[in-house]
């Protein structure tokens, strides 16, 4: 088709449904939209688009996916657990179980904040994990936590509201917040992650301007992409300038129950002496990411509207899902199984770790994460990990490129690296080939 010729001349990726065509080498990689199939009709149907879908734009990471998908690319790019960490057995006899001893509700309609089964074992497995859930607090059931930030983003964001975070940050918040035309103040990290210092100045000023903040966002503990973990001295501090600023904390925790060297840390929900918390978490990284199921714990009042925004989405999430996970709750299949997926991991993290030691050049750094899926590396400055992706990917590995995750531009010479999903070799050969590809790099 004409259009996709223009396109690839642009520098553009075009990636269809049966082909993946680069870019002229040296260009940079960018990611496309879909184009629509080869041979499709000749309607232009760029006139039919809404101004929202016109506004947003397509996940680095699900991109990744579908080159990952084609096969051949050893992947340190998506945050996919290892499927061994999947109780395959136990969700299977699980499934079979509740559709025999509940399938008229399993299979039925459910409210939209969840079912009280589940709910009810959210409560008990949370409580067993440190994280307080208040009798002020609500629960409401989500599509993922993805969808746990999407919604709180459309209950309590305007156009032209602030919301403070990290930087790097989680690309899913950036994703699921663009389309409400929210901005961003972004606090620099060090190797103990958000630098609440810098918090503080940045609050201050921002004040001084008179800008409406919301919220604070952060992933404290085994942060996404940097790795990093927030020790209990800034969580105090964070929740103390959220108290004087009088700021919403979104506290984002998917890897807390699987971090794999123990810190003497507690959620910044547990800390909550005022309510301000919005604590949210997912079953993708301790029981299975295809069951689609997170969840948001905090004040009822902000629970009821993101209630509201759900019931307009898709009515409640799969009855199914939270029958199957409150049964694996209740029977204690998930903490028996987190040793293993920590073990798993950390194996990983130290091959990983390993690798980068042996094989990186001079000047490149990395995190030393204590749990979570990532290493967080800064190159050295110059080089744009956007385009040494373009030579990874010849070479036969990809990664996320961390421009990503700055919400504000910057971040070109970063990138993040996953170690759940490939083995222990071929995390090794993944980072060997891109090292590789950083020495063909600065040669020229
Ligand atoms: C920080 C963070 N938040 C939210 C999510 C979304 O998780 P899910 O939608 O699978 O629950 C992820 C998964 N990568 C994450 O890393
Ligand atoms: O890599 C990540 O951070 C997120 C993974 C979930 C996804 O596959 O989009």
């Amino acid at each position: 088709m004409a259009g996709i010729a223009t396109l690839v001349a642009a520098g553009y990726h075009v990636i269809t449904s049966s082909s993946l065509a680069l870019s002229p080498p040296g260009q940079a990689f960018k990611f496309a939209e879909i184009v629509g199939k080869p041979g499709a009709s000749i309607v232009d149907y760029s006139k039919f688009f809404s101004e929202y879908v016109n506004a947003i734009k397509a996940s680095d990471i699900r991109e990744l996916l579908k080159i990952v998908e084609k096969g051949n690319v050893i992947s340190l790019a998506g945050g996919l657990p290892d499927p061994r960490s999947f109780p395959k057995e136990e969700i299977a006899r699980i499934a079979m179980e509740v559709i025999e001893r509940f399938g008229e509700k399993a299979l039925q309609y459910s409210p939209t904040r969840g079912v009280s089964y589940f709910l009810e074992a959210l409560k008990n497995f949370s409580k067993r994990h440190g994280i307080a859930v208040n009798d002020e607090d609500g629960i409401i059931t989500t599509v993922g936590s993805q969808q746990a930030l999407y919604i709180l983003g459309r209950a309590l964001l305007n156009p032209g509201d602030y919301v403070v975070t990290e930087e790097p940050t989680y690309l899913g918040m950036l994703q699921a917040f663009r389309g409400v035309g929210v901005r961003y103040l972004t606090v620099p990290i060090d190797e103990d992650g958000m630098r609440t210092d810098k918090l503080e100045e940045v609050l201050k000023k921002a004040k001084s301007e008179g800008l409406r903040i919301k919220m604070i966002y952060t992933v404290p503990t085994c942060h996404n992409p940097a790795g990093t973990t927030l020790p209990m001295d800034r969580r105090r501090h964070l929740l103390e300038l959220a108290e004087e600023y009088d700021l919403l904390v979104v506290e984002d925790d998917p890897y807390s129950f699987i971090a794999f060297e123990e810190r003497d840390v507690k959620p910044l929900k547990t800390l909550d002496r005022s309510g301000r918390v919005i604590y949210m978490s997912t079953v993708s990284k301790i029981l299975a990411p295809g069951l689609r199921l997170g969840w948001a714990i905090g004040p009822d009042p902000l629970i009821s509207k993101m209630e509201l925004v759900k019931q307009e989405i898709d009515l409640h999430t799969s009855t199914l899902s939270q029958y199957i996970a409150a049964e694996a709750m209740n029977r204690g299949i998930i903490d028996k199984h987190i040793p293993f997926i920590k073990r798993l991991y950390r194996e990983k993290r130290d091959a990983m770790l390993a690798a980068l030691e042996e094989y990186m050049p001079e000047g490149v750094k990395w995190t030393k994460p204590i749990g979570g899926l990532f290493v967080w590396v800064w190159l050295p400055e110059g080089i744009n990990s956007r385009k040494l992706l373009q030579k990874a990917i010849e070479k036969g590995v990809v990664f996320v490129p961390g421009d990503s995750f700055y919400p504000s531009g910057g971040g070109e010479n970063t990138m993040r690296l996953n170690f759940s999903y490939p083995s222990p070799e071929e995390i090794r050969e993944g980072v060997r080939r891109i090292a590789e590809a950083i020495k063909e790099y600065k040669a020229g």
